[in-house]
């Protein structure tokens, strides 16, 4: 049997609920209704068992941020679609993960999701920025840590313009662009 597509990874940069799960879910529905093999590589899910035991310091963000990266390689090499919601904070790290699928040609697509940090503090999704301002927690990515912005991402999402689903389509859009849809 060939496999008619072929695979890429669209990793989703930027802050705690900047919207990159939201968005990594409705493209992951839309592909999957399109017939595509997609894998979304959750943070949360990733830190439970690949990256267990790893905290949030800069090594092991490094550390966490690799591991993903190289299982969303393997996938997206193999014709799976690869959305990766991950913070990723550091230009470095994030550098590696790209020059891992340049060099294997497998397609790479860096999304920053680029809400502003006040308008992640009001969504708040997980309740992290209230308690890093009541000093229950401290280094939150954005607020007392650091977050590296993309200079160059392939696509850059304004989520506090836009509808979740306008976010997922531009997204949609850029894979169509590239011709991985
Ligand atoms: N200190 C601190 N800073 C940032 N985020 C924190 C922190 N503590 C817990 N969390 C929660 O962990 C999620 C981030 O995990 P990631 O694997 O995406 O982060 S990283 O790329 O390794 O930096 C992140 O998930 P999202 O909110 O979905 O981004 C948070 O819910
Ligand atoms: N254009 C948009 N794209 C994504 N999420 C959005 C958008 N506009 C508003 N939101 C809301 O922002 C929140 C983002 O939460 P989440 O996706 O969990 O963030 P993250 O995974 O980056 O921490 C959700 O409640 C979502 O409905």
């Amino acid at each position: 049997m060939t496999c008619q597509h072929r695979g890429a990874t669209v990793w989703l940069t930027g802050l705690p609920s900047a919207g990159k799960t939201t968005i990594a879910g409705r493209l992951g529905a839309r592909l999957r209704a399109a017939g595509h093999r997609v894998e979304v590589l959750d943070g949360d899910e990733i830190r439970t068992f690949l990256s267990a035991g790893l905290g949030f310091s800069r090594a092991d963000r490094d550390t966490n941020v690799q591991r993903t990266g190289l299982v969303a390689e393997l996938l997206a090499r193999n014709g799976v679609l690869v959305l990766v919601p991950v913070i990723a904070p550091y230009a470095d790290s994030r550098a590696a993960v790209r020059a891992r699928h340049k060099a294997t040609g497998t397609p790479y697509l860096e999304v920053h999701v680029a809400t502003p940090v006040e308008v992640c503090i009001e969504r708040d999704v997980k309740g992290l920025y209230a308690q890093q301002a009541a000093g229950r927690l401290s280094g939150l990515t954005g607020v007392d840590d650091p977050y590296e912005p993309p200079k160059e991402p392939d696509l850059i999402l304004d989520t506090h313009l836009q509808s979740p689903a306008e976010s997922a389509r531009a997204v949609h859009a850029a894979l169509t662009a590239r011709g991985l849809v």
